[in-house]
């Protein structure tokens, strides 16, 4: 049995922090796990260093449901985001090991494609309509067939989404939170017209997603989902706070448009309610952040049940480690969405060396054995953990807000 002897925790930051986990066995084959929290993570580098190496030497790495359990029930306050992401980085590593020693890509031993690629989508953004739509018709033309659109709102010095670069998009900007002002009308009144210039500019064709980032009312949600019903979004994503589960409920009576959430989510208890009363059309919950592959699969098995597609998050904060695994998933899952696809750096590409490949709007983990990604740890030495934290959100009149 391929005993684990010894792991540890990379982390670096090539341009933006990333914690990489890598599990060592005596065969001398190594798995890779993302452990990558934004802003939270020295956390989970701290709870996998201190609270979970130490219980893996010596145990079967291909045992991964039993380290699982074990990690899950053994913790005794179970779920959260930091427990759940070193949970997740254990259980990608394990699954890159049996990959590895069986000689298989991981989306083999999860019961093999059930697609022919696994179709993305991409980020276009700008700080006026016809920002966007120009961007959006760059990655209609790179052969995307669905694109998110998020602009600027008039009066507002920043949204969420809308970022100097065209491409990278990184939040957490600063070595403390940035503040940012919020005000919701304003937003409200530019987004349909944001679609109706999409949708004369790039036609019927392409899907047109949007992520409201947490910051409607359920009402306020209904009311833009209907305004965009004459447009046909692919998604509304993240439309409300979703602790209350029952708030989509006030959102489903008022439209038609799809919902789209759970980025944030990280364990199949943070849906159930939303999946199994058919609140939500897309489950975002992805490998890194949800307790890795095994614990998505019993997510995407729930959704299975009630017509819930996946479509995982796949932002730059979450490393190619996590891309590469959430990929094999993607392409074995049987009801799979859509995925996630923000590119990352070519120092981020060059840290994290991998198979998975891009053409024409699809992508592909390729066929190495195991996820088909590595790490290049003298060069990821060279880059320094630097603090960064996301921003948060006040309205005008300075309260609180959902970033
Ligand atoms: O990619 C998305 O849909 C996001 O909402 C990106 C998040 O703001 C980002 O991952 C936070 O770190
Ligand atoms: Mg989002």
């Amino acid at each position: 049995m391929p005993k684990i002897t010894g792991a540890k925790v990379i982390v670096t930051c090539p341009g933006r922090n990333f914690v990489t986990l890598k599990i060592e066995t005596e065969e001398g084959v190594y798995g890779l796990g993302d452990a990558t929290l934004n802003g939270r993570e020295l956390s989970v580098a701290s709870y996998l260093q201190d609270h979970v190496i130490p219980c893996l030497i010596g145990r079967d790495a291909h045992q991964i449901e039993d380290i699982w359990q074990y990690l899950y029930k053994g913790a005794y306050w179970r779920r959260g985001p930091v427990t759940m992401s070193a949970i997740a980085a254990v259980d990608t590593a394990l699954w890159d090991i049996k990959g590895k020693i069986a000689g298989l890509p991981v989306y083999q031993l999860l019961g093999g494609a059930s697609r022919e690629s696994v179709m993305v989508y991409g980020h276009a953004n700008g700080t006026t309509i016809e920002d966007t739509v120009r961007v959006a018709l760059e990655y209609q033309a790179q052969g995307y067939k669905a694109i998110r659109i998020q602009c600027g709102v008039p009066g507002m010095a920043s949204t969420y989404g809308v970022s100097k670069d065209k491409y990278f998009y990184e939040p957490a900007d600063a070595d403390l939170p940035t503040e940012n002002v919020w005000n919701t009308s304003k937003y409200l009144r530019i987004v349909p017209e944001l679609f109706k210039a999409a949708r004369e500019a790039l036609g019927w064709d392409v899907h047109l997603l949007h992520d409201i980032h947490h910051r409607l009312t359920p009402i306020e949600a209904g009311r833009l989902g209907k305004d965009l019903e004459q447009y046909r979004p692919f998604w509304l994503e993240d439309a409300t706070p979703a602790e209350n589960q029952d708030a989509f409920k006030l959102i489903r009576q008022h439209t038609t448009t799809p919902l789209a959430v759970g980025e944030i989510f990280n364990s199949i208890h943070d849906c159930r309610e939303l999946i199994q009363n058919q609140l939500i059309d897309y489950i975002r919950a992805t490998v890194v952040h949800a307790g890795g592959i095994s614990h998505l699969r019993k997510i995407a098995n729930l959704a299975d049940l009630y017509q819930v597609r996946t479509g995982c998050h796949g932002a730059t904060d979450l490393s190619p480690v996590c891309m590469a695994a959430a990929l094999h998933f993607d392409l074995s899952v049987p009801n799979f969405g859509v995925q996630e696809y923000m590119r990352h750096t070519p120092e981020t590409d060059a840290v994290f060396p991998h198979a998975y490949t891009f053409e024409n709007g699809a992508m592909h983990p390729g066929d190495k054995p195991g996820l088909g990604v590595d790490i290049d740890e003298e060069l990821a030495a060279k880059y320094e953990y630097n603090r960064a934290f996301l921003p948060v959100n006040r309205l005008e009149d300075g309260t609180m807000f959902n970033w």
